[in-house]
């Protein structure tokens, strides 16, 4: 009896530790790699020592990448994963996917779906016999509908370890600090200010009301700070001018998130990022961006929405009707797939 115990409780250890990664020495793929985003990612990712081996992935321009990369004199390995993404993929401990059309001006953000699912979709379903212990980080937009799309695939092959899937919403969080900082006359790297709610125009819900320091803005200050903040990404993109988006700002956001989630990985505490996850904080909602406790697994604890001004909650009751769309749609494209894959395995 008390050797079955012991076994059992031995068992369930070992499976908890192999779903983490082993300190310090993480294997990260990063899809889409030779793209605006994947560029200055990898350079960022290339010089975290606790990252032992990059793995880079792109349908162009990977060799010449990685042949750059490898130049610069840090430790990290950079490899080319060449063209079969199973391979590529294959026990890695953290998958980064910023592989996807970005927008151009006049575009929403949804109007990227159509393409972009299926590239989601496909990684995902790699990644299931790949590596479905790892970490995955979608930069991918439209994020909203993204990430939904994502679990369910991992959900349908029993592999959704949602602990473990973030949508990359970190943007926000730097934008905020950087806008907010600016305002009240504090450096930027000392501000924060929590984000809930998605990552598209109103669903970016900045609380301002909890700005650290506080942000005394009121009325049309405060509406102006919202916008600025809602609306940075398609200014961006105005500014470019039809050559793409956000890349520069992007890629160190991802790189905050990803070196966050990998220091927490390694045993450091209280570490706290705002992402877009499977969230159930308000039952409306299956997904929502909201501040997370990172851990040695993932996400240890989500802090919700926590105290909301009026103005936050109208403006979150806004958000949802706009989220629980986004999100039914990456789950009803995952689920046509899915369909779709098993009436062709039957043939
Ligand atoms: N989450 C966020 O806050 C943000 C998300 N984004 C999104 O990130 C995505 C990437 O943006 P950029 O790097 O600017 O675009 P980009 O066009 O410069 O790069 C995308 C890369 O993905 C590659 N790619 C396309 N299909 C692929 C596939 N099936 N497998 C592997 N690689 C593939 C392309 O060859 C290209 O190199 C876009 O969807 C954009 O909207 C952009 C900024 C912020
Ligand atoms: O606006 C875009 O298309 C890219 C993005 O998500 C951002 O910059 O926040």
């Amino acid at each position: 009896m008390f050797l079955t115990s012991l076994f059992r409780k031995a068992t369930h250890l070992k499976r908890c530790y192999s779903d983490c990664a082993k300190p310090g020495a993480h294997k990260v793929a990063v899809i889409g790699a030779a793209g605006g985003i994947g560029q200055p990612l990898s350079l960022l990712l290339k010089l975290n020592p606790s990252i032992v081996e990059l793995r880079l992935h792109d349908l162009k321009d990977v060799p010449g990448v990685v042949a750059d990369l490898s130049h610069i004199e840090t430790a990290t390995k950079v490899v080319a994963g060449g063209s079969d993404l199973g391979a590529t993929l294959k026990d890695v401990d953290m998958i980064v996917l910023a592989a996807g059309l970005p927008r151009k001006p006049g575009m929403k953000r949804e109007d990227l779906f159509k393409t972009n699912a299926q590239i989601v979709y496909d990684v995902t379903k790699s990644m299931t016999k790949a590596a479905p212990d790892a970490y995955l980080i979608i930069i991918t937009n439209p994020l909203n509908s993204m990430i939904p799309l994502a679990c369910e695939v991992l959900k349908e092959a029993n592999k959704l370890n949602a602990r473990k899937v973030f949508g990359c919403s970190t943007l926000d969080s730097v934008r905020a600090a950087t806008f907010v900082g600016e305002a009240i006359c504090k450096d930027p790297k000392t501000v924060d200010v929590p984000i809930i709610g998605g990552h598209s125009g109103n669903t970016i819900i900045p609380l301002i009301s909890r700005s650290n320091p506080p942000a005394c803005l009121e009325g049309d200050d405060l509406q102006k700070m919202i916008k600025k903040i809602q609306e940075a990404g398609t200014e961006v993109v105005k500014a470019k001018a039809g050559k793409g988006s956000c890349t520069l700002a992007m890629a160190y956001a991802a790189s905050r998130l990803i070196f966050s989630i990998l220091r927490a990985a390694d045993g450091e505490k209280e570490i706290v990022e705002s992402a877009y996850v499977k969230s159930d904080v308000m039952p409306e909602v299956k997904y929502l961006a909201s501040p997370l406790l990172l851990g040695k697994c993932g996400i240890e604890k989500n802090f919700g929405l926590g105290k909301v001004d009026e103005c936050e909650k109208k403006m979150f009751c806004e958000a949802m009707e706009i989220l629980k769309k986004d999100i039914e749609m990456g789950e009803k494209f995952a689920k046509a797939k899915i369909c779709e894959s098993q009436k062709n395995s039957k043939k």
